[in-house]
């Protein structure tokens, strides 16, 4: 049913009383409220102005099977009828719950046979964050307790979230981080390692870690933690080599490895999860997003055999949890996703159709004046902008002028991007047409065409 709404006054309330996420407060104001996203169907949104928006980043990086799936309403439907909700504190769980632990189990596959829900990517984090370091102290090992995480990750906005990512300007909003996370350098070759041979700079990204372990001394830490590719922090693909050798380090000085697939998992990448794509075998994994593809909030950790066996052993309360762990409506929404991606067979599309197809079209953007560089796997894909033609050097010596230019450009030509920096990001929902894919790409090359002009005026404050 298409209800009309009356934007203006949406928008008086929004200024009124809603406070939206990861906002610059002053320029919603100037903005006159946030734009009210009133419907969406397939790859496309629709604001309230009616304006038709081809949705590039397919929600925050997480409506992975589209919008308008009517049987996710129904999946949610039925099972509030039945048990909206319930809790596991209580040596309780539901059907969706239990059922959705095994489905999740069945396609991480081999040694990671548990899984603990929360409701947010954050939250995963912080399980992870506070189970890892239970884990040591069973172990009879308590003394490692320290993270070592990539600068420019992201892995969520809670304290440890923001602790274990490595963005700067969150870390200072927030006096942050905790004690006991140490950063290394994140293996992004375009900005870090511009002309540096590819297997060189794999060696440097790695050997960073290992310093690091050494510096902190290895029998004090706990885990490393990073994503598949980075998304929120531009996109950053590892070179090829980089998590397989990541692997080798953590179990040489014996440190459990997390992959965080909050964005790489459920087809992303190509596979199931971003570790499966590049053949390691991490301890534990945070998912989100894809799980459910926003429809409904969940989250979860995987854990591994050995993890479960420890805290079977050993015994005694591990006090954590959240009043929404294990959601049965959240998780019945979550398994009939997963369905979906199983019956359209999503993964197989991305790894062999669609994301083969976007890193063509990207491709095309390399001839424009513009484009440093075009890179993607599966289904996530990045432009760098740079002022020469050949290099990494920017518009402007502080970084980040470029990207939300074109972005805004590309919007309002119709296409929902990212812009990270002075690169525009984009991660469409997996069951991108290549028709789509083209317009995706057309409307970026012709806002990047629009916007040169304007970059080219841009003058060093
Ligand atoms: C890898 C990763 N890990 C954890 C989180 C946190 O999930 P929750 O948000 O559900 O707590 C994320 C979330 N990713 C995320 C969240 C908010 C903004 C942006 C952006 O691209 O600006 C990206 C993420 O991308």
């Amino acid at each position: 049913p298409i209800r009309n709404h009356d934007v203006a006054e949406l928008k008086r309330l929004d200024l009124a009383h809603h406070l939206p996420a990861q906002a610059d407060h002053k320029v919603i104001a100037e903005l006159g409220g946030s734009r009210i996203v009133t419907r969406a169907d397939g790859c496309y949104i629709t604001d309230g102005d009616g304006h038709r928006i081809l949705d590039g980043m397919a929600g925050l990086w997480c409506v992975n099977v589209g919008y308008g799936r009517k049987e996710l309403a129904d999946a949610a439907y039925e099972q509030m009828l039945e048990l909206p909700y319930y809790n596991t504190f209580f040596k309780t769980a539901t059907p969706p719950t239990v059922k959705l632990a095994a489905k999740i189990a069945e396609k991480m596959g081999g040694h990671l046979t548990h899984v603990f829900f929360n409701s947010s990517g954050s939250e995963a984090n912080d399980t992870v964050f506070r189970l890892v370091r239970h884990y040591w102290k069973l172990k009879g090992q308590p003394n490692r307790t320290v993270f070592i995480s990539r600068w420019n990750a992201y892995h969520g906005s809670t304290v440890a979230g923001v602790s274990l990512g490595g963005m700067k300007h969150m870390h200072v909003q927030g006096d942050l981080p905790i004690p006991g996370v140490e950063h290394v350098m994140q293996p992004y070759p375009f900005g870090e390692g511009f002309g540096e041979d590819p297997a060189a700079f794999r060696d440097r990204a790695v050997k960073e870690i290992e310093d690091k372990i050494l510096e902190v001394g290895p029998e004090n830490v706990a885990a490393f933690i990073g994503e598949p590719v980075q998304g929120a922090g531009g996109v950053i693909i590892p070179p090829d080599g980089y998590w397989p050798a990541v692997e080798a380090v953590c179990r040489k000085y014996g440190i459990l490895l997390v992959c965080d697939e909050v964005i790489c998992g459920f087809g992303r990448l190509g596979q199931w999860f971003g570790h499966q794509h590049y053949g390691i075998k991490p301890d534990l994994i945070a998912m989100a997003k894809g799980l459910s593809s926003g429809y409904l909030p969940i989250s979860a950790v995987g854990v591994a055999d050995h993890i479960v066996a420890e805290l079977r052993e050993k015994g005694g309360d591990f006090i954590h949890g959240f009043t929404y762990s294990g959601h049965p409506t959240c998780a019945a929404v979550a398994l009939k996703n997963i369905e979906i991606i199983e019956r359209e067979d999503l993964i197989t599309r991305t790894r062999e159709d669609t994301g083969p197809y976007l890193a063509k079209a990207l491709a095309r953007l390399n001839d424009h004046p513009l484009v440093g560089e075009t890179r993607s796997l599966g289904l996530i894909g990045a432009v760098e902008i740079v002022r020469e033609k050949g290099t990494n050097h920017r518009f402007l010596d502080k970084e980040g002028e470029a990207g939300p230019i074109v972005r805004d450009i590309c919007i309002r030509n119709g296409l929902m991007v990212r812009a990270i920096r002075d690169s525009i990001v984009c991660c469409p929902p997996l069951i991108v047409s290549h028709a789509e894919i083209d317009e995706l790409v057309g409307i970026i090359e012709k806002s990047l065409t629009e916007a040169e002009p304007i970059l080219r005026a841009l003058k060093p404050e």
